[in-house]
């Protein structure tokens, strides 16, 4: 039987999302491992006055395709942009192009989604439902499609606390809730939103439970294949370790912790951080590509990519055991940081309440203040508005725990030949977390934040001034309060002259002690 690589040679691929996270990823692992591959086509829209091949041109220059440039420098010509976009009818691809793909596309990998947590229904039912269904109809229309991988997440059904690899009844019929809100203007939209996403907690997990049920009904006419990852960070070995290009999820939170903004965050210390490398993702992705094709199940198999019940590593783990995101960014400080690192999590809602009260809002507002003095405009508060936006819509994901199974996962990887585990691996068992973690900080700093290396003695540097300065306020802090006590109580008043007296004495002492002995 053909090793993964193999099956790739000579295949044209069409992927959507290739600009996001994981998609460049994908592109950059098919072309690196499967290098006999014939085609890779992108359906790309253009964005930020950037034309589509101005944007995949710039991607092709990101460091993470270094490895590729290197073993081919010629490996844009493998990579034909389609102009594309998801939320138009047709998808807005161009009937030449719709003849050119359904001639000659072999596979399709559907990544492209709206993964905000906050997006209005309308346009993430547009992007990740209805999109969804009109690639499947493009798919149907492919002469050669032999098989079509739709990328979900394991948090699609997180109305349930066990998660098996099966396809869950949809809160609603897609084509029923798509009929309804078609007539609705936005603001009854987002009224009715809340009883509509029901027991989720947002729109992005309701509409894509909804996207695996669209999938779904067209199992009977082509082979299909869900993947489901969990909570994607930084990637583990591949194309190096630590490659991360975005704020998404934990990366946000790493970030605002290591340049002193997140000082308390509440999540379930006992709960699974179920994070799962982005390289472990995508040659789960390739591997079930291959295993769809060539042994084409009847149904549609779901792969839940978590590393929870494999590999478990708690949110505990991150805050509570210092050597963490912590000290990584001790050892490795971000540039210009706001204040020390120094993040704790607490599950408890009123401690929480209190630590962003006393770390986050009250240092806001002298640094706002100090700004203002300056005749600068204030900023600190607006930071840490959007700061407590971004973690309240994260606390669902870090204050429970889920348990799902990966029987289908075990199966493919049994499926893989010793060579292919190894080059398409996604065996977690092995993964290191603080080794891990360390490269994940780093990697934050290098590709998210952009942030030289070689700048880190300074970036300590500053650190230490932030001490210092932490040292001088709080004993001008501790000075000012028992000076307001003394004027207000004669016993603090005694004391302070009982201690003032007794400074007094040793130093004389001290200096007739020297004086004898010289
Ligand atoms: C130290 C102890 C830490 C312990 C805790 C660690 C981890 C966190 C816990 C939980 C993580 C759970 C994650 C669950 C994932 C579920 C899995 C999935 O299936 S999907 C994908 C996950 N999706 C997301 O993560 C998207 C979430 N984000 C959003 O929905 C939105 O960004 C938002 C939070 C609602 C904010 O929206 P807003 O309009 O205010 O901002 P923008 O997104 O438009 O961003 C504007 C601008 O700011 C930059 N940005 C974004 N976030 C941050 C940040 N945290 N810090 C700094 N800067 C940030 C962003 O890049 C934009 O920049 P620019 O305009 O230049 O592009
Ligand atoms: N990141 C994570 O933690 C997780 C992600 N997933 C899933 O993985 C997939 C990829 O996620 P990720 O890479 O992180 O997401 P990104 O947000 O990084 O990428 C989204 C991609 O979709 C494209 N896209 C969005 N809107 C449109 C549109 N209207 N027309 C054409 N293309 C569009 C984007 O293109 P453009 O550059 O033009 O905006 C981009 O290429 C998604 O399906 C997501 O649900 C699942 C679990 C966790």
């Amino acid at each position: 039987m053909a090793s993964i690589a193999e099956y790739y040679a000579g295949k044209n691929v069409l992927i959507t999302g290739a600009t996001g996270f994981m998609g460049k990823v994908l592109v950059e692992k098919l072309l690196r491992s499967c290098p006999e591959v014939k085609a890779l086509y992108l359906l790309v829209r253009p964005k930020a006055g950037q034309s589509m091949q101005q944007r995949v041109s710039d991607m092709m220059t990101c460091k993470l395709f270094d490895r590729v440039r290197e073993d081919n420098p010629d490996f844009h010509q493998k990579i034909i942009p389609i102009s594309s976009e998801l939320t138009q009818p047709g998808l807005a691809i161009s009937p030449e192009d719709v003849e050119k793909l359904t001639g000659c596309i072999d596979i399709v990998f559907h990544c492209a989604a709206t993964i905000r947590f906050d997006e209005p229904l309308k346009h993430a039912l547009q992007l990740n439902v209805i999109a969804t269904q009109q690639l499947l109809s493009l798919a149907k229309q492919m002469h050669h499609l032999e098989a079509f991988i739709h990328i979900s997440t394991a948090y699609a059904n997180c109305n349930r606390k066990h998660i098996d690899e099966v396809i869950y009844p949809p809160p609603v019929e897609p084509k029923k809730l798509i009929e309804s809100l078609e007539w609705m203007d936005d603001g009854i939209v987002r009224d009715i939103t809340p009883r509509l996403i029901g027991d989720r907690p947002n729109t992005y997990t309701y509409t894509k439970a909804l996207a695996e049920f669209v999938v779904q009904q067209e199992q009977d006419k082509l082979n299909i294949a869900i993947i489901r990852p969990s909570i994607v960070g930084a990637s583990w070995q591949e194309p190096f370790p630590g490659w991360i290009d975005n704020f998404n999820g934990p990366s946000g939170v790493f970030i605002a912790a290591g340049k002193g903004i997140l000082r308390t965050m509440r999540a379930n210390n006992d709960a699974v951080a179920d994070l799962i490398p982005v390289d472990v993702v995508i040659n789960l992705t390739l591997s079930a590509g291959w295993y769809t094709a060539v042994h084409k199940p009847k149904s549609a198999l779901v792969y839940n990519c978590t590393t929870g019940g494999i590999n478990p590593f708690h949110w505990g783990e991150i805050g509570r055991y210092t050597h963490h995101v912590m000290s990584s960014f001790k050892r490795n400080p971000l540039e210009q940081a706001f204040r020390r690192p120094n993040a704790n999590i607490t599950s408890n809602y009123l401690i929480n309440q209190y630590w962003i009260l006393v770390s986050h809002k009250f240092p806001a507002l002298i640094y706002d203040l100090f700004l203002r003095l300056s005749g600068q405009k204030p900023q600190m508060m607006r930071i840490f508005n959007r700061l407590h936006k971004a973690i309240s819509l994260l606390e669902y994901f870090s204050s429970q725990d889920w348990e799902w199974n990966s029987e289908n996962l075990n199966m493919l990887m049994s499926q893989l030949t010793p060579e292919d585990r190894k080059t398409f691996n996604f065996d977690v068992r092995q993964l290191n977390w603080p080794e891990y973690i360390e490269n994940y900080c780093i990697g934050t700093k290098k590709y998210v934040l952009n942030e030289d290396m070689s700048d880190i003695p300074a970036a300590r540097q500053h650190l230490r001034k932030l001490r210092n300065i932490r040292y001088t306020f709080n004993t001008l802090l501790v000075v000012f309060i028992w000076r307001v006590f003394i004027a207000r109580s004669q016993m603090a008043r005694n004391i302070w002259y009982f201690v003032v007296s007794l400074c007094f004495k040793f130093l004389s002492y001290f200096r007739a002690s020297s004086t004898l002995t010289n």
